[in-house]
């Protein structure tokens, strides 16, 4: 190997994480909506609500931007000193101490995989059918948790369908590199800045290539691995952006491939049930309406479980999307008792004969340790069902977040035994290179990720993908 400047690696691998250091942006969304909510007893009857239609709001992604090789030097408003990202998440509070890791497995059986294009049922007005009251059954743990200073929405926002305007061309990969030209366009500024006026790979060319690298979310192993092959192979030699775009991708999918995991739902399971979790804002309820949409697409029925019962219009918020993918809802009363909702719905699911039940929680950010425990009170719960449920908990990620996401993960791990990640949001940042930096950390299933907020928009996670979309190259080998 040619020699190189002496420290190099030392400054990438025995010093302090220069990404922490330059992270104030850290955190998650709270809206500006938040009040709080009224407290209501707990053991409230759930009710089982057939669905009914909304005229969904206006989409507000970007949606016509290509992340070609062109566009990717060209984008230049959100690359560098992370400025970008302040007004995003300059209002997000830092997070506490993680906790240990752990998790668990889950069976895998049918893949819900493809991405029809689903046409959802439309009325044009809200049609709300009276409640039907079923029996709230037992509560198997009778002491809920305070409910959280709820953070009300306005109203729910139901995922609009596309309806007109531009639309990204090329499929689920032009969807997912329109979504992601953010994050491709930081990493391009990045590779503009190490090697403009320069050919060879110098180790002031590497050292600039490594600082972007890391403000760009990868991560220090991650940036480590790519640091390391580009000087081992190509040290003091010409290089091509193309070249190094390669090395990136390359890195980037050989992370994230043993990762890539379709949701599946084991039949024999009877109902198979999916825990869905994350801090306020990620984008659960906004992922379990597209799940439910998807899996019902492909045949299975699917009951979702309001349970997040801290905001009575994040219980209207499923509700819509009930309304939207013709799936029950089980609901109970602002400030009931979530753990037993969860346990309610199951029960029904049994009854009725439903293959899925999609259990939403409420938002908790994961230094709330009072709701946090309130989350494994859940589990505990629906365990005395059935002792393999939930069959997947899912974290929801708003990749927004940037390294926040990576307490996040820790915690929810250990909370709700987090089998798998759904990333969302993509499309609104230019930290998606934190999915690399979670599958380093934690390599916990990638099922999903979210790059717009139609439904096509939540897309089975695809490795190769992903790692072309976020550094623009048209292949992943170098
Ligand atoms: N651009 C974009 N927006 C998304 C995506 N996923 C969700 N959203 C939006 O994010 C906002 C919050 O989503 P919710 O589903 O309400 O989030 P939540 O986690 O249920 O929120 P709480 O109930 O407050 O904890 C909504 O406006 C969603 O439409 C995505 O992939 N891209």
């Amino acid at each position: 190997m040619p020699e190189k400047k002496k420290g190099f690696f030392g400054r990438l691998f025995g010093g302090e994480n220069q990404h922490d250091k330059k992270a104030p942006d850290e955190g998650v969304h709270r809206r500006p909506d938040e009040t709080p909510s009224p407290s209501v007893p707990a053991g409230g009857a759930a009710s089982l609500q057939p669905g009914t239609n909304r005229e969904p709001h206006a989409a507000t992604v970007e949606e016509d931007s290509e992340a070609g090789e062109t566009g990717f030097l060209n984008q230049k408003e959100d690359f560098g000193d992370g400025k970008d990202d302040v007004g995003e998440d300059e209002d997000k509070p830092a997070s506490t101490e993680p906790v240990a890791a752990g998790g668990e497995e889950s069976p895998a059986e049918v893949p819900v995989t493809g991405d029809p294009e689903i046409d959802l049922p439309e009325t044009d007005d809200p049609l709300p059918e009276p409640p039907v009251v079923i029996n709230p059954g037992p509560d198997p743990e009778a002491v809920p948790a305070p409910p959280e200073p709820a953070p009300p929405k306005a109203r729910p926002e139901p995922t609009p369908q596309p309806k007109g305007g531009p639309q990204p061309k090329g499929g689920l990969f032009g969807r997912l590199a329109a979504g992601m030209a953010k994050s491709s366009a930081r990493l391009g500024e990045g590779l503009a800045d190490a090697f403009v006026q320069r050919r060879a790979l110098t180790d002031e060319a590497l050292e600039t290539l490594e600082d972007h690298l890391l403000a760009a979310d990868l991560g220090l192993p991650a940036t480590g691995r790519i640091i390391r092959t580009l000087s081992e192979s190509r040290y003091k030699q010409d290089i091509t952006m193309g070249e190094v775009r390669r090395v990136l991708a390359g890195e980037v999918a050989s992370t994230l491939t043993p990762l890539e995991a379709p949701l599946t739902i084991d039949p024999s399971h009877k109902p198979h049930v999916i825990l869905v979790a994350g801090v306020n804002g990620a984008g659960k309820t906004t992922t379990i309406g597209k799940l439910a949409a998807k899996i019902t697409a492909e045949g299975r029925s699917v009951l979702l479980a309001a349970g997040d019962t801290f905001r009575a219009a994040a219980i209207e918020q499923l509700q819509v999307w009930g309304e939207r993918t013709g799936c029950p809802v089980v609901t109970r009363p602002q400030g009931a008792d979530s753990a037993g909702l969860a346990y309610d719905a199951i029960e029904q699911a049994r009854r009725d004969g439903i293959d899925v039940v999609i259990i939403d929680t409420a938002g908790r950010l994961q230094n709330r340790t009072e709701l946090m425990d309130e989350l494994s009170k859940l589990v505990r719960v629906i365990r005395k069902l059935d002792p393999s449920a939930p069959h997947d908990s899912l974290l929801v990620l708003d990749a927004t977040v940037g390294q926040n996401a990576l307490r996040q993960a820790e915690a929810f791990l250990q909370t709700a035994g987090t089998t798998g990640l759904v990333m969302t949001k993509l499309d609104g940042t230019a930290r998606g290179g934190v999915l690399v930096a979670l599958g380093d950390r934690f390599g916990l299933p990638i099922h999903y990720v979210g790059v717009g907020e139609q439904v096509q928009d939540l897309q089975p996670f695809d490795a190769d993908a992903f790692a072309r979309a976020l550094t623009a190259s048209e292949k992943t080998a170098a």
